[in-house]
């Protein structure tokens, strides 16, 4: 449910104004998943991807990250099945990382650190009628979180690479009219899933959370592109944007499922 009203500058993190706890929050993200804590859950489905290239629309810098957005007026880009009770639509992905490669991700993985992490963030147009309606429930969301490790060179992801230069600063935004982001999802099934939250203010707690185990391999050379954008507007003081993922969150009472043994 909507967070109680707070005194934000007092939560503030200095980072990106993100605060740091939510008082009441009881299902905030990112967490630490601790491999040996989850619990398989044979009842959940295998998550069902059906992306149409041509929903692709631009790609903006919004001064936090870099987000791909796509048309999602009807149910052409969709997820449905895992741990989702409804179909969800596609409404854009973005990235977090680090300013080097020890750290980056928001999740962690036995409390390992990735470079990178991409969020591919949707929402259930079947219950509620926009994102910024969705974005306010419980069932609203379902952002699928894809590990990014140094390794080889990815061909899907240079297309966006090559891109970049174009939206170094904030608010700036280019035509990108055909991507199918399901080549930066690894094809292992496996994932883990839980009840949390968006990592960026509202901080509402209404996404179920969707990670894959296995990373994409990226290489040096597209993971420096990232920290070549800016959080800042053309004129202002150059700021490199990286370490824009916000801290780990406690997991109270929540177990992490994951559809795998
Ligand atoms: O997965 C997430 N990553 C973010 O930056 C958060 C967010 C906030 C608002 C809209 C979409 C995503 S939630
Ligand atoms: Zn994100």
């Amino acid at each position: 449910g909507a967070c109680c009203s707070y005194r934000l500058r007092d939560a503030l993190h200095p980072l990106w104004q993100s605060p740091l706890t939510i008082p009441g929050g009881t299902r905030q993200s990112p967490i630490n998943i601790q491999w040996r804590d989850s619990v398989y859950d044979p009842f959940l489905k295998p998550l069902k991807i059906s992306y149409d290239p041509t929903t692709c629309l631009h790609i903006w810098n919004n001064g936090y990250s870099f987000l791909v957005e796509f048309d999602d007026s009807t149910d052409r880009s969709t997820i449905v099945g895992g741990p989702l009770e409804n179909q969800y639509r596609l409404k854009q992905f973005h990235f977090h990382w680090g300013a080097i490669n020890e750290w980056g991700s928001e999740h962690t993985v036995d409390s390992k650190f990735y470079p990178a992490e991409l969020h591919l963030v949707h929402w259930n147009a079947v219950a509620y009628p926009t994102f910024e309606e969705a974005v306010m429930e419980g069932n609203g969301l379902a952002v699928i979180g894809v590990f990014l490790k140094l390794g080889t060179h990815h061909e899907g992801l240079q297309t966006l690479v090559d891109a970049l230069p174009a939206v170094k600063h904030k608010d700036t935004i280019i035509e990108f009219d055909v991507f199918d982001p399901s080549c930066l999802i690894p094809s292992c099934p496996d994932y883990w899933t839980y009840a949390g939250s968006l990592t960026t203010p509202p901080l509402t707690e209404s996404v179920t959370w969707i990670i894959k185990k296995k990373p994409i391999e990226v290489d040096e050379n597209q993971l420096e592109a990232f920290r070549m954008l800016l959080f800042t507007s053309d004129g202002e003081e150059e700021k490199r944007m990286v370490d824009n993922f916000r801290p780990l969150q406690p997991l109270m009472n929540r177990t992490v499922r994951s559809s795998f043994q």
